[in-house]
């Protein structure tokens, strides 16, 4: 599989003026594409996308051992960040907080100037619109092609046909599987089928795009190839979150690094490694 995919995908940006989310109507009209320069001014501007004060989430199933502790952190526009910890560490109910599939005990968390502690849940499948997710499991639909899975996505959410056909091929070539529409998940390989799963979170050109394991089913040169491609999406100007156990992948990129240990903050470094704190 080719990793030279090509595509002239911009994603959607947070307003620049409100640094709160898009109208969603608007989702479909793309913003002018960045040139490195604006995201360079963009990131020096420092609007944070997500923003942790003093976050606590303590399960009711462990009432005396909070899975995370007093955690204030924040990811700024165009960062692409990696977050490490052994397993059960909280990486992913780091990730399960900011797509507001839990609330924490105590804090705030804010996603752009959302306030997500205090947010309506009628508010929540917006706040969804603008997260692209990806999984280690990948997530598709077994009986829908690569096509209808991802063009799913936008059907969900009353994107007119004309959208979804001119976007989803886009999305498609991007990934590098423009050959492979008619197929369905079962006639791919893993890295094709984390490919689909992509182009699915991303279709909807989302400012923000979190990975929990997304190279954890994938052998080291299919991860390679999908970690390519976070980089070239990020570097369209989409703020990326990847929840990793993957050292190699971790060292080679010198990307910021969180860590997290039972349930701390323990590390936040810039163009990190994996570390063996961890
Ligand atoms: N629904 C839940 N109810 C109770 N405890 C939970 C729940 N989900 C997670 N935990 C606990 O919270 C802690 C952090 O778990 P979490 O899944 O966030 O870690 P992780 O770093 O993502 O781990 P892994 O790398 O294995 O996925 C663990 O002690 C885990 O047992």
């Amino acid at each position: 599989m080719s990793d030279q995919a090509t595509g002239s995908f911009a994603p959607i940006t947070f307003d620049q003026q409100t640094n709160r989310f898009p109208n969603n109507a608007d989702l479909s009209e793309a913003l002018p594409s960045f040139s490195e320069e604006d995201f360079e001014q963009q990131q020096s501007m420092g609007s944070p996308v997500i923003t942790f004060e003093h976050v606590t989430k303590v399960y009711p199933a462990q009432p005396n051992r909070p899975s995370l502790h007093d955690i204030s952190v924040q990811i700024f526009a165009g960062e692409f960040v990696f977050l490490v910890g052994h397993s059960g560490s909280g990486k992913s109910t780091f990730i399960r907080l900011i797509t507001r599939e839990i609330k924490p005990t105590d804090g705030k968390i804010y996603i752009a100037d959302e306030d997500l502690t205090t947010m309506r849940n009628w508010r929540v499948p917006y706040l969804r619109r603008n997260i692209g997710c990806v999984f280690q499991d990948f997530k598709l639909l077994p009986n829908k092609t690569v096509f209808e899975n991802v063009a799913f996505a936008l059907e969900v959410i009353g994107k007119s046909r004309h959208v979804i056909k001119t976007q989803v091929p886009e999305v498609l070539r991007l990934v590098g599987l423009q050959d492979k529409l008619n197929k369905r998940p079962d006639q791919l390989s893993g890295g094709e089928q984390q490919r689909v799963s992509i182009a699915r979170a991303i279709v909807n050109r989302p400012p923000l795009l979190v990975c929990d394991e997304p190279t954890g089913n994938l052998d080291p040169q299919t991860s390679r190839g999908i970690m390519d491609l976070l980089e070239r999406i990020n570097r369209t100007g989409t703020t990326v979150l990847v929840a990793t156990h993957d050292r190699e992948m971790v060292d080679n990129m010198r990307r910021r690094v969180i860590a997290l240990d039972n349930g701390q903050l323990t590390r936040d470094q810039n163009k990190g490694v994996y570390g063996y704190d961890v």
